[in-house]
């Protein structure tokens, strides 16, 4: 197996946790690392739960701060093995999130004597279904690792900058219905894929609402994501089911959001498959770490796991580097110098 080496350079450090490839699901050979990693550390007690990995100070601190990053990444677009390049680590996680990971993990290594008591989490299956999610299964399972803390530091890409709050999701099937017939007669049945056409002309004629909370604009996004249909080259299809993924802002629950889908698609049957809600920024109970950091805080508008914390009571932003706009894409890339600078201004903040 692998070692990671924490005493290493930031640098060094992301390159070889791209290179130990974690897509959803097969995050068992870099968990077994970290935990080794992290075992070797007198500083802190070490649990493993699935495939994520707990480390806690036990300092008796008045204060805890909790810093989480997950493990996992979306499937390889050709971008492995890791490379430097322009002052930036490039390959698949680097941006979404072993750059992250790193920071924390360096973090992790590096205080010994922190200011206040410290819990690291490094978690399986973020970027899929929320009930495969690592954070899901602790907070099921062993709730006292996490729910102590103060503040949550998620260490999602946001440009080295603070993101508060994110947006809910929602995913769900659009059912056209059509009548099946042989292709050689089709004017006996109703093209289910032909049908689908007004859907999803409806879909891209649709403006996202933009919802202003806190002074931060989050913008909504709904889309088709997936269009199935077909039962054999020659029989008209009766059914073509069109997947959409709508992102809405932090104000709404998952009801409402549903409500409103529903509404936009009166006529046809509606499956909805997830629903889950976001967090308002809440930039009152996060204000002491964005003063110390000086930045003025954007919003999130991918779903991350403030979500989470929010609903456990525990306060949380997003902060970590890289552009989240490259967040799954093939030529995603970390730049160097949003490494160092998380990594020494959450040192000197914790520290
Ligand atoms: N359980 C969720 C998981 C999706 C999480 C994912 N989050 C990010 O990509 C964060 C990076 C960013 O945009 O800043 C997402 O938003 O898709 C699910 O149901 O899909």
């Amino acid at each position: 197996m692998t070692s990671l080496d924490l005493t290493a350079d930031v640098v060094g450090l992301t390159r070889a946790l791209v290179d130990l490839p974690s897509e959803s699901g097969q995050e068992a050979l870099l968990a077994d690392t970290v935990e080794e990693a992290l075992r070797g550390l007198a500083h802190l007690s070490v649990e493993r739960i699935g495939n994520s990995v707990v480390a806690r100070t036990a300092l008796g601190r008045p204060r805890r701060t909790l810093i989480a990053g997950h493990l996992d990444t979306v499937p390889a677009a050709g971008n492995l093995p890791s490379r430097l390049a322009d002052g930036s680590v490039h390959g698949l996680g680097a941006c979404d999130m072993k750059g992250g990971v790193a920071v924390a993990l360096r973090l992790a290594a590096s205080l010994p004597d922190p200011a206040q008591d410290l819990t690291f989490v490094f978690y399986e299956c973020e970027e899929v279904e929320g009930d495969r999610n690592g954070l899901h299964r602790i907070a099921a399972e062993r709730p006292d690792l996490i729910d102590d803390a103060a503040l949550a530091i998620l260490m999602e890409p946001s440009d080295a900058g603070v993101e508060a709050g994110c947006q809910g999701i929602l995913n769900a099937d659009i059912v056209v219905r059509g009548e099946r017939a042989h292709t050689a007669r089709a004017w006996k049945g109703v093209n289910a894929a032909h049908k689908a056409a007004r859907v999803l002309q409806r879909l891209d004629d649709h403006a996202p609402e933009r919802v202003v909370i806190d002074g931060l604009e989050y913008r909504e996004g709904l889309g088709a994501v997936a269009v199935r249909a077909g039962v054999a080259g020659n029989v008209v299809p009766d059914e073509c089911l069109i997947t959409v993924n709508y992102r809405f802002a932090p104000n709404r629950s998952p009801e409402e959001a549903e409500a409103r889908l529903r509404g936009m698609f009166q006529e046809y049957e509606v499956r909805v498959a997830e629903a889950v809600a976001g967090a308002l920024p809440g930039l009152d109970r996060i204000a002491g770490l964005v003063d110390a950091l000086g930045v003025r805080p954007r919003p999130k508008f991918g779903w991350t796991d403030v979500a989470r914390f929010a609903a456990l009571g525990v306060a949380a932003l997003n902060y970590g580097p890289g552009d989240p706009s490259l967040a799954h894409t093939a030529g995603e890339y970390v730049p160097v110098a949003h490494l160092r600078e998380c990594e020494e201004r959450l040192r000197s903040w914790l520290r």
